[in-house]
């Protein structure tokens, strides 16, 4: 029998599935779970930034002498009690910061949608927070990488000199290493990003780096979805270099599986492995990179972790299902 296309399984579901994601600012957060939004589709997926949370604006933080990294500079219980009227199904008034003058816009209506994303400092901060969530992500970029996207980001689109970008990340240090990092322990999935050892031109230039994957092992495999890649054949399609590497890590006192991924593959292999998590999960649109002749390692780390929180959302159901029938 067919399973029923994957987009047709989430929409026609009753509740609301949340992704919470967690890392610095312009750590990736918004990248990694770039494959996700287009598997599902835009229509399904909505999309909340913490940074709508923060407490006071820019000048108000500036007079108390704190970063928004401080806990206590966000709205964390608003965040919350929103999540759980948008799970119950309800539109919630949401704030609106404005990066570009470090103000409130007046509030906005938010709607539920099948797929909620947050994204943030402290997505995974309060124990009732996590309690909200279905998947967990953290993005861990090493501070070379951090530096260079942060610089680029918040040069082009925020306004910002190479000065001011610089010493703004000196003076949160601190509050990332107290309040941002510790989070790393609670998600079900780290991104750790390095610059590639293929050479740091293929970082600046060509925006290849080295991914670690590191995630909890999986409780309970998907049934319907099981996704079979034929590396082997995969590979005999690889141009550039790439690498691939499994193993077991330590960090922050869990025992994680590691995948780390390396280098660019041909297009023509990503989309070999794209059709068959397209086939797999019953989603045609897996089409992200279908204009490019290389595809990153980053980008294919997108696509496996889009499978990963598709495989979580298929366990989750089944479980509510199965409650359902008593
Ligand atoms: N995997 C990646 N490969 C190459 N560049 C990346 C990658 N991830 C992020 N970047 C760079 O970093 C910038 C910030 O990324 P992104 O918007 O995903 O971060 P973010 O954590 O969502 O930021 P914020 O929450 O502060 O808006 C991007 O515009 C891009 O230049
Ligand atoms: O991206 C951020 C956090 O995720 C910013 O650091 C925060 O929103 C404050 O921004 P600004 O002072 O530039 O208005």
């Amino acid at each position: 029998m067919d399973t029923p296309v994957f987009r047709d399984l989430i929409s026609g579901s009753n509740s609301v599935f949340v992704i919470g994601v967690a890392g610095d600012s312009g750590s990736g957060k918004t990248t990694f779970t770039r494959a996700i939004r287009e598997i599902v589709g835009a229509d399904l997926v909505a999309t909340i930034t913490l940074d709508d949370y923060h407490r006071y604006d820019r000048k108000e933080r500036k007079d108390l002498g704190i970063t928004p990294l401080v806990p206590e500079a966000n709205n964390l219980d608003l965040l919350a009690d929103h999540i759980r009227a948008l799970k119950s199904g309800n539109t919630v008034m949401k704030p609106v910061y404005n990066h570009s003058d470090g103000t409130f816009d007046p509030p906005i209506p938010f709607r539920p949608a099948r797929v909620l994303i947050l994204e943030g400092l402290h997505t995974l901060f309060t124990p009732e927070l996590r309690s909200l969530l279905d998947f967990s992500l953290f993005v861990d970029p090493d501070p070379a990488v951090k530096t260079l996207w942060k610089i680029r980001r918040d040069m082009q689109r925020r306004g910002y000199s190479r000065a001011e970008v610089l010493a703004e990340m000196e003076e949160r240090k601190p509050d990332y290493e107290r309040y941002i990092a510790p989070q790393r322990a609670y998600a079900d999935a780290v991104i750790r990003i390095a610059c590639s050892g293929y050479g740091e031109e293929a970082s600046e230039e060509r925006n290849v780096y080295r991914v670690t994957i590191l995630q909890k092992k999986l409780l309970q495999q998907m049934v319907e979805i099981g996704l079979s890649i034929d590396l082997g054949e995969i590979f005999r399609l690889c141009e550039r270099p790439f690498l691939l590497e499994f193993g077991l890590s330590s960090l922050d006192g869990r025992e994680l599986s590691a995948l780390v991924l390396d280098g660019e593959l041909a297009a023509s292999a990503i989309r070999r492995l794209a059709r068959t998590i397209g086939r797999e999960t019953r989603s045609e649109a897996v089409n992200l990179f279908a204009d490019r002749q290389y595809v990153t390692a980053g980008e294919i780390a997108e696509l496996i972790l889009a499978w990963r929180i598709l495989n979580r959302w298929h366990v989750l159901e089944a479980a509510r299902s199965a409650h359902a029938k008593g």
